[in-house]
């Protein structure tokens, strides 16, 4: 079974690949959505997968790292698309967070990403 947590932080962030006037190579911000989804057994006893807090616990140096930051001056976010947001907070949970089976970025409310692991 899936379990999961949604975190929501601001960032300010540009896309420095695009095209010459494509509006996202100008420096804006928005209201991200991360969902950390962990996938395991049920456990008998808890009757969980994983206790919601310790997904909070994990993504927490993270939240740190990205709220209210600006995402393009933080080591590996150079190019930070939705796509390199996720592969990003997947590596740095890494071993954290046993399990660790999909994040999910939302840029805005009509767009954002799903991204699996490293076979994506
Ligand atoms: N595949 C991706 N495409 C785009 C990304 C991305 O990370 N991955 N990012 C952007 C921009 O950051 C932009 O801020 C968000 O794009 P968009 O969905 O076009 O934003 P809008 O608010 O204009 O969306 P509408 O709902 O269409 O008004 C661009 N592309
Ligand atoms: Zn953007």
């Amino acid at each position: 079974m899936d379990v999961f947590k949604e975190f929501r932080f601001e960032a300010a962030h540009l896309l420095p690949n695009v095209p010459p006037g494509h509006k996202c190579g100008r420096l804006h911000g928005h209201s991200f959505r991360v969902e950390v989804h962990i996938r395991g057994p049920v456990d008998p006893a808890s009757g969980w997968v994983l206790d919601f807090a310790d997904i909070k616990q994990a993504f927490k140096p993270l939240y740190e790292r990205l709220d209210h930051h600006y995402l393009n001056e933080i080591p590996g976010l150079d190019n930070p698309t939705s796509e390199n947001l996720a592969r990003w907070i997947w590596r740095e949970l890494g071993d954290s967070l046993p399990g660790l089976s999909k994040i999910v970025v939302r840029e805005t409310c009509t767009s954002g990403c799903i991204y699996e692991g490293e076979s994506d």
